[in-house]
């Protein structure tokens, strides 16, 4: 793979970015020699050089526990991680060729910001170790920053001095923990697309741990939507939203949430619909069998109101947002609330009868039991 050109301000890369296998991964935690908790279960990921990848999921997920397997701050229990074609699992975090942009790494409390960013280049002898922290604090819009010292800096302050100080070492692999998770709204946009166009710059392989989807939607390349210590889907961000492998996925990715309800399947004439309360709904699948029970899926931006038939429901509240409507609505038959997107030109008032559907093939179901998608 080609890497792509390097600014003139940021000195040469270190080292070509090099690929990230994980191979079989377990990390079971243990105390006193006993085994007390399996965080993650046999992971597996082929990452390409260059590639930004996030994972991403809820609270306890295993996240965290993976950048660290892979920054060598936690042991690998079982399985093997390589860079390029080095198995790393035993190299101290030093040897890795990994950088670290954790929140908590130390910064030396003597030394202003410039100085710390500056540190580690003056250290490698590079040349225009100064310039290159310059430049890096003006892309990250953190040059207010560079004379103050460690201690004095907030939060979202240290955090982007985390990010810089990882990014300005150029490592092949770079390993970033909630990276915008402290900065404000504005200053969280700005400083992403920064991110992103430095990583696309020097091509680092990058891996991003992240809670929020739409960060990890709009950095990544690829996405590895984790659950309980188990990749669930490792997808790009448009496969993941729009082609769910199960369950989990679908109601993970997506805001506001997919609309999920128990239902049937109803095969007549080779189609497939979905029966939900006194509604019914066609869709693309072709492995369902007459009568199954599964749990359907419709997103409320792919509903489409007027339709002649559909899943009939009553407006309980109507939201006019400009530049579309969402009404939460009771559908009929069934204890569930859903919410639907409709036209901008469309206004309802509560008790007002909708009829939606969505194109079949935006239309998803899911095997009652496991979760997984019946395709
Ligand atoms: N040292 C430890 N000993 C025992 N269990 C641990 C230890 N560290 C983490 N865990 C557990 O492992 C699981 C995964 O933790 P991890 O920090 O990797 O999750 P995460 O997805 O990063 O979550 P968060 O977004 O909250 O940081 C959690 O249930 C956590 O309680």
């Amino acid at each position: 793979m080609s890497t792509p050109a390097r600014s003139k301000n940021a000195g040469p890369a270190q080292g070509e970015p090099l690929g990230l296998t994980i191979d079989n991964v377990r990390k079971v935690y243990a105390s006193r020699g006993r085994e007390t908790f399996e965080a993650v279960k046999g992971m597996n990921m082929d990452i390409r050089p260059g590639e930004l990848i996030s994972l991403l999921g809820p609270s306890g997920c295993g996240k965290t526990t993976t950048l660290r397997m892979i920054a060598g701050l936690e042991t690998v229990t079982s399985g093997d991680i390589r860079i390029g074609d080095t198995r790393i699992n035993d190299l101290p975090p030093g040897k890795r060729n990994v950088g670290v942009g954790f929140e908590s790494y130390a910064l030396y409390p003597p030394l202003n910001i410039k100085e710390n960013l500056a540190y580690g280049l003056k250290a490698r002898k590079e040349p225009n170790a100064d310039e290159q922290a310059e430049a890096i604090a003006k892309r990250l819009d953190m040059e207010d920053l560079l004379p103050m010292r460690p201690a004095s800096l907030s939060s979202g302050q240290k955090q982007r001095v985390a990010l810089a100080r990882a990014l300005i070492r150029k490592p092949p692999v770079l390993l970033l923990d909630e990276p915008l998770g402290h900065l404000d709204a504005s200053a969280r946009q700005r400083v992403r697309r920064e991110l992103k166009l430095l990583q696309r710059e020097f091509g680092y392989t990058t891996i991003v741990v992240t809670h929020d989807q739409l960060e990890a939607m709009s950095l990544s390349d690829r996405i590895a939507v984790m659950n309980g210590g188990i990749i669930q889907q490792f997808d790009t961000p448009d496969e993941i939203f729009d082609n769910p492998a199960n369950l989990f996925v679908a109601d993970f990715v997506g805001e506001p949430s997919i609309n999920l309800f128990d239902g049937e399947a109803v095969v007549r004439d080779g189609k497939v619909f979905a029966k939900v309360g006194e509604g019914m709904v066609e869709t693309t699948v072709e492995s369902a069998t007459n009568g199954q029970k599964v749990t359907v899926g419709i997103r409320p931006s792919d509903c489409r109101t007027g339709v002649e038939s559909g899943l009939v429901s009553d407006v309980v509240v109507f939201e006019d947002l400009l530049e579309f409507g969402q009404a939460s609505v009771e559908v009929r038959g069934t204890a569930k609330r859903a919410l639907v997107q409709t036209p901008a030109e469309e206004k309802y008032e509560p008790g007002d009868t909708v009829v939606f559907a969505a194109p079949p093939a935006r239309v998803y179901l899911f095997n009652a039991e496991s979760g997984d998608r019946v395709r």
